[in-house]
Order: C-alpha cells, then sequence, then structure tokens
C-alpha cells in the first residue's frame, strides 16, 4: 500500500441536521473525525450511523450545519477533488452483473482519471496493491456476482483502497464474513491508520471487535451522539444500557486490556445446566 499521505485530512461535521424529506435523522451532530486513526460508530438500528456517514460523504446534504474538508465547506468543492480524498463503501453495495473483480477494483481509479491524461501505470499498481492487499487477486477474474457474500465484501472493499484517499468512510464492512475473515479485516484497517497515516471511520455492529479495534468510539442513538472517546471511556455498562437499552457487564481482556461486553442475560433465558466457570482472570470494570 502507498506510504504515509503528504497532508493528514482534517473530516468534522459541525451542528448537522440531515434526513430523508419529511423524515428528520440527524439532529444537531458534532463530529471531528480523528486523524490518522480508527473510529468505530456504534449504536442500535436506526439510530443515524448511515445517515451520518453519507452526510459526511456529501452524498447527503444536510438541511443545516455543515461538513468541512480541511477547513472548507465539503458542498463547495469540486466532486474530483473530494473523490480523490474521500472514499465510502455504502451498506449492501451492488454491482452491475458480469462485472469481474478486477474491473470493479478498477472502479476505485475513477477520480484520477482524465479524458486528456491517464496514467494507466499508476492505475495498474493500484489496483494490483488493493487486491493484492484484500487477498483478492485469486478470483480476479471471476464475476463479482459468482462469488461469496465475504469474498464479494472483500471485492468492494479492494475498490475502496484502490482510489487511494486518505479518508475511508466503510458502512458495516464486516458484513457477510467469518468471525476470522472479520478480524483479518479489522486488523487490515487497522493497520491502514497506523501504518499508512489513512484515517478510517467504520459502522460496527460487534462491540467486542469495535472496542478491541477503535482508537475512538462514538456512540449514536435517535440521530445524537451521545458519548465518544476511547472504547475505555465509553464501553461502560451504563451507555451500554443508555444507547443499546443493553443488560450487559463490562470485563477486561486479560491480556490487551481492551473493554469485553458480557450480556447479562434475563431471567428464564439462562441454561437450566451450566458449565462450571472458567477459571480466566477476568475483572469487572463497569
Ligand atoms: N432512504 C431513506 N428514506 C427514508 N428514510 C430513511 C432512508 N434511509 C434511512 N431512513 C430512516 O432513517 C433512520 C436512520 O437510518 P440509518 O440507516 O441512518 O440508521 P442506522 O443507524 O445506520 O441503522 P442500521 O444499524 O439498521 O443500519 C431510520 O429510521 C430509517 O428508517
Amino acid at each position: 500500500m502507498p506510504s504515509t499521505p503528504a497532508k493528514t485530512p482534517r473530516l468534522t461535521g459541525e451542528a448537522l441536521h440531515a434526513g430523508y424529506e419529511s423524515r428528520r435523522v440527524l439532529d444537531g451532530v458534532d463530529l471531528a473525525v480523528a486523524e490518522g486513526q480508527l473510529t468505530v460508530l456504534l449504536g442500535p438500528n436506526g439510530s443515524g450511523k448511515s445517515t451520518l456517514l453519507k452526510t459526511l460523504a456529501r452524498t447527503l446534504t444536510p438541511s443545516a450545519g455543515r461538513v468541512c474538508l480541511d477547513g472548507q465547506d465539503i458542498h463547495r468543492r469540486n466532486t474530483r477533488e473530494v473523490a480523490q480524498r474521500l472514499g465510502i463503501l455504502p451498506q449492501g453495495p451492488s454491482a452491475p452483473e458480469g462485472l469481474t473483480v478486477r474491473q470493479l477494483v478498477g472502479m476505485g481509479r475513477f477520480p484520477h482519471r482524465r479524458l486528456w491524461r491517464q496514467d494507466a501505470e499508476r492505475d495498474a499498481r493500484a489496483i494490483h496493491a488493493a487486491m493484492a492487499y484484500t487477498d483478492v487477486a485469486a478470483f480476479a477474474e471471476r464475476s463479482v456476482d459468482a462469488l461469496s457474500g465475504g469474498q464479494r465484501q472483500r471485492c468492494w472493499i479492494a475498490m475502496v483502497l484502490a482510489q487511494e484517499t486518505d479518508l475511508i468512510l466503510l458502512d458495516e464492512p464486516t458484513t457477510f464474513l467469518d468471525l476470522k475473515v472479520q478480524v483479518d479485516l479489522l486488523e487490515l484497517l487497522s493497520r491502514l491508520a497506523h501504518e499508512h497515516g489513512r484515517t478510517l471511520l467504520l459502522v460496527l455492529h460487534d462491540l467486542n471487535l469495535a472496542a478491541a479495534y477503535a482508537d475512538r468510539l462514538v456512540m449514536m442513538r435517535d440521530g445524537r451522539i451521545v458519548t465518544s472517546g476511547t472504547p475505555r471511556d465509553v464501553f461502560t455498562a451504563t451507555h451500554l444500557k443508555g444507547v443499546f437499552d443493553l443488560d450487559a457487564r463490562v470485563l477486561e481482556d486479560p491480556e490487551t486490556g481492551s473493554p469485553i461486553c458480557v450480556p447479562t442475560p434475563r431471567r428464564g433465558a439462562r441454561p437450566s445446566a451450566r458449565p462450571a466457570s472458567p477459571t480466566v482472570d477476568r475483572r469487572c470494570i463497569s
């Protein structure tokens, strides 16, 4: 993958209100996406995570407030220029029938192409690197619609990586992936942030994976940000109850120190014959 970007991007949302026709979703969101870090947006279904991502990526225009990229209103900036800085993978993307993996990944190069100037060599290098990084090169010539859900998801991520943007926004990128592949993907995204200086903002539903890999967590509910900060700051039983209405204990991973959420089953939902507790040194931290 290419080295650290020369200039670190700065993406902020200021007092954002946004929604769909008569439906108001975002209700005064302020967010500065931490540069060169991996931030994960968490919240219950329908809390406005995708709406926030789309608004930050200027797919959706806010009804009030503004999104700034490097201090300038993103809606006043040239579309191609924004696409060279910011890549977004929406939820459940779909590819035209028969499109091969290589062609899909190549679509990530569109913002860098011009009618009168094309750098075929740089495009080929970026496509090759993105496919190698996401481990999809083996099926480069296969049709995207003939792949498994997990393989397809990796191809979409390769497309975003081929765009070579400093800012990467991914909406539920781990959907369809088995646990091992989810972990591999989060390690890859974490390396992009920490070794290559990219700024990543992801929506995830797995609380424990989010707490293990994120530098920062942002929790949303009802179109507002309830809390944000490091996983240890944000991942508390009080926030899990307040944001997700989830009864859970928060323990500490004895090796990494990351917080772990353990839902508390309600009476009657517990298995009747419980196995003996494993002798793991887990300390309750909240
Ligand atoms: N295109 C749309 N038109 C109208 N309403 C929409 C549209 N997209 C989303 N909504 C509504 O906006 C609200 C927020 O949706 P959004 O997709 O942002 O939530 P989310 O937190 O990403 O949810 P999930 O975790 O289920 O993906 C929901 O009530 C949803 O029904």
